[in-house]
């Protein structure tokens, strides 16, 4: 059979990402208090292609893939981006996981326990270098300092989104990385909230009234005094509930 991937190419053009995308692949995660909890992963696969060559060898990325069926994990990204860079002849090769993470959280006060779902994401990179990023979107509660300033009754508050992406050397549980995050909002969200709770967290979040900028600015001070941490990049996004848009802010640890 004629192989059309494998015939030249004339444009001169070589191409920086090329490969499969969302895949649905289970993967297992170290976690914190069972050691290993199975999840299900969206995977991204991509090597770069030499402009001579018409195309790449798209199954090849499956197969690797399925060399490590019920091993895909931190440890193994390594290894699965080696593969990838041999088995598809690349320089480059690049990996990318989002999947749900489920850590469970008691409430501040009736200490009912729940199971939070905390969307993660892992990329690695693999050239000359060898480049790792883990990253975690953290649901918080944020309060307005102005409103509640101005305001004669109450003042607005709202669901935000705070995200993260670390570069660190070590080890960094995703658990220590949510927790950390939780307490540079003005409060944490639950599953599950009792009245004596539902309370507590109110009280908690008048009485930390943060504007976005305050949220970046909080997890910039917390993450830049992890040792582990040599990069990070965090945003937040408020999803106002006195406007139809969202508020939003970022910090990159380069531009400090
Ligand atoms: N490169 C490329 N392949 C595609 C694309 N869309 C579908 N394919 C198909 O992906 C299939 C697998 O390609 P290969 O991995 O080269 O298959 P193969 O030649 O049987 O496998 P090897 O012998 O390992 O190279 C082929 O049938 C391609 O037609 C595309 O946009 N680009």
């Amino acid at each position: 059979m004629k192989d059309v991937q494998q015939t030249p190419d004339t444009r001169n053009i070589p191409i920086d990402k090329v490969g499969v995308k969302n895949i649905r692949y289970p993967i297992v995660v170290m976690d914190k208090s069972k050691a290993r909890q199975h999840t299900v992963a969206r995977v991204n696969m991509y090597v770069d292609l030499p402009h001579h060559f018409k195309g790449t060898h798209m199954s090849r990325f499956i197969e690797v893939l399925n060399l490590y069926h019920g091993e895909i994990s931190i440890e193994s990204l390594d290894t699965i981006l080696r593969e990838m860079k041999q088995r598809l002849e690349a320089s480059r090769a690049h990996l990318e996981l989002d999947f749900p993470y489920f850590i469970e959280k008691a409430a501040p006060v009736s200490g009912a326990r729940s199971l939070m779902e905390y969307q993660c994401r892992m990329i690695g990179i693999l050239g000359e270098e060898q480049d790792f990023i883990l990253g975690v979107s953290v649901p918080v509660t944020s309060l307005c300092p102005c409103s509640r300033e101005i305001s004669a009754r109450g003042a607005h508050n709202q669901r935000s989104l705070l995200s993260v992406q670390i570069r660190y050397r070590g080890h960094v549980w995703i658990e220590d990385l949510v927790s950390w995050l939780e307490e540079c909002a003005s409060a944490p969200v639950y599953a599950l909230l009792k009245r004596e709770d539902e309370k507590a967290v109110t009280e908690q979040a008048y009485d930390n009234p943060m504007f976005v900028e305050d949220i970046v600015r909080a997890v910039t001070q917390k993450l830049a005094g992890v040792p582990e941490i040599t990069w990070f990049q965090v945003e937040c996004e408020n999803f106002e509930s006195i406007h139809n848009h969202s508020a939003y802010a970022l910090v990159e640890s380069r531009s400090l």
